[in-house]
């Protein structure tokens, strides 16, 4: 059964006339792993902040572990372990030695501090370096360290802030590989920011589509994909070894298709048939049955990267904006 760990109801943050968050509703269940996805500005940290009661809403509600963040901020602070996007670390002291300090500002007993650290350390792949002190420690490492920080503390649900950001794609993967495998393991939630939507749509369970501060679209990344690529036309491209001859005609037999949107001829010699969907077999028996001698047949397919990376990662929030309202 699916259990509401997160919820957000109407949650608006306004900088004076800015609204860095407006009008979030957003629930995560128990044992998920949500992808917050936007653009630079997007209000992505903003709305971590609130979650953390680290900055306060102006208005809305939340409840995260059964607690509202403002009036709770010492039980979210247990309950609740956060990675921000630019981790600082004693970097002349070694990976135990942080961690050590860590736990004790934690309140972890002295006799269990050395088995606790030991497991965490070998959980994220940092046992064998544990002794070297941080600054030889590449990004990659960091961020693994970074988890161990937060995992030091039993939490029920991980936030990590772009944690993927300045890691090379192979640590990006290990990365994101051991984040699953907390979640799987540990039954952790965790909500995670991110800029870039071909990264973590894999581990994600669902993910959502922030930009200028509203949540644009969400839902797991099939359902996601199915509800933009309908607004999105599959494109053919028919190209044949003579120039067409009665165009008309053909479009006229396409257009009787549920599924063909709009026929157009270039060049003389190619048909564009924009369709609801992907069909090109059923384009290319039709143009056979109406005696088009075929030679190519191209088909261009968007995928949901594609289309958040042109509207979304760019940030160009008006144009992503119609784009969902088409
Ligand atoms: N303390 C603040 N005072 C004024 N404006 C702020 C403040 N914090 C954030 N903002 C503004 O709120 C908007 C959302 O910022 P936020 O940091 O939440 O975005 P983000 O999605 O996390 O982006 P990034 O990935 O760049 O951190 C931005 O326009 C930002 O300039």
């Amino acid at each position: 059964m699916e259990v509401p760990i997160i919820e957000i109801n109407g949650l608006v943050k306004k900088y004076g006339s800015l609204r860095a968050v407006n009008n979030l509703n957003l629930s995560i269940n128990k044992g998920e792993i949500f992808g917050l996805l936007g653009p630079n500005g997007a209000g992505k940290t903003t709305t971590i902040l609130m979650l953390l009661g680290l900055t306060e809403p102006t208005s809305g509600k939340m409840s995260v572990c059964g607690y509202d963040p403002i009036m709770n901020p010492i039980q979210i602070k247990r309950k609740v372990g956060y990675m921000p996007d630019s981790l600082g670390f004693y970097k002349d002291l070694t990976a135990y030695e942080n961690l050590s300090y860590t736990a004790r500002l934690n309140g972890i007993k002295e006799y269990k501090l050395r088995d606790h650290i030991t497991n965490v350390l070998d959980l994220v792949g940092l046992y064998k370096v544990r002794e070297n002190k941080v600054v030889t420690y590449s990004r990659g490492m960091k961020q693994r360290l970074g988890l161990a920080d937060v995992l030091i503390r039993n939490p029920e649900v991980v936030i990590l802030d772009e944690p993927t950001l300045g890691i090379d794609p192979s640590g990006v993967q290990d990365f994101l590989r051991l984040i699953k495998q907390l979640n799987e393991n540990r039954k952790l939630t965790v909500l995670l920011s991110s800029h870039y939507l071909y990264q973590v749509q894999k581990i994600c369970d669902r993910v959502g589509i922030f930009v200028n501060g509203s949540l644009l679209a969400q839902g797991d990344v099939n359902s996601l994909a199915s509800e933009l690529f309908g607004t999105e036309p599959n494109t053919i491209k028919i190209t044949t070894d003579t120039p067409v001859e009665d165009f008309k005609l053909i479009e006229r037999s396409l257009l009787t298709l549920e599924i063909v949107k709009k026929v157009s001829l270039l060049n003389l010699n190619q048909i564009i048939i924009e369709c609801k969907q992907s069909c090109t077999s059923t384009i290319v028996r039709n143009l056979v049955n109406l005696n088009v001698s075929i030679c190519g047949v191209e088909q261009q397919n968007y995928g949901l990267d594609e289309i958040y990376q042109r509207y979304f990662e760019n940030n160009n929030s008006e144009q992503a904006r119609r784009f969902i309202k088409k």
